[in-house]
């Protein structure tokens, strides 16, 4: 397993040793005790996973609030997406800060991304499917957003004229959101 640190502290790239024979391939997409010891958190609560049918189709930015602020380990198993990370942190250094990550179903790469962090991500395939695991249950009444292309954080996604959830198109901008944040 190979770990690529992100500019935002805590934020990680994972890249799971890959087993490929003349069948396909065998990997551990995930290893409770091998995540520990990189830092990771091994107390996941919940499984999620997302199908996109289109080419654009972008989901966040989302958060959850304290006391139910998520952890999550994301992964691609069919299609491509570009994955946005924003540090929502209060005080921290790279508070407003993004990073953005391309995983695949080819590249196999998994993120981490650590609570206080807004997660969005856009297909670059049609028919993308995203797992990811999260530490806290979902909960609607922390459930938070910020507006995709809010140009205080500029995130260089993939288009420009996403396709979206009627939820996703009206958020805040992160300054008129920022009350919110305490990680
Ligand atoms: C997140 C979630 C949603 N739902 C229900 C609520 C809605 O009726 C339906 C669709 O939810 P939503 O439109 O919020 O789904 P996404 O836009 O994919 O949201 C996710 O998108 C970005 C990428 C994230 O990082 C979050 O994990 C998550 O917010 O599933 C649940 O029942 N449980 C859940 O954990």
């Amino acid at each position: 397993m190979k770990v690529i640190e992100s500019k935002l502290q805590g934020a990680k790239l994972i890249e799971p040793s890959l087993f490929e024979d003349h069948r396909g391939f065998f990997m551990e997409s995930y290893h409770a005790e091998g995540y520990a010891a990189i830092g990771l958190p091994n107390t996941y609560v919940q499984d999620n996973h997302s199908l996109s049918i289109q080419v654009g189709v972008l989901r966040g930015l989302h958060y959850q609030l304290n006391p139910k602020a998520q952890s999550k380990l994301v992964r691609v198993t069919a299609g491509s997406i570009f994955d946005a990370i924003v540090d929502i942190r209060k005080g921290s250094p790279t508070f407003g800060q993004w990073e953005g990550f391309e995983l695949s179903a080819e590249n196999k790469r998994q993120l981490f991304v650590p609570s206080g962090f807004a997660h969005g991500f856009c297909t670059v395939a049609p028919n993308t499917e995203v797992q990811y695991k999260v530490d806290n249950f979902f909960s609607p009444e922390q459930d938070r957003g910020i507006l995709w292309n809010d140009p205080t954080i500029g995130i260089e996604w993939p288009t420009n004229a996403p396709i979206l959830s009627d939820k996703d198109s009206r958020h805040p901008g992160l300054l008129n959101a920022h009350n919110n944040f305490v990680y």
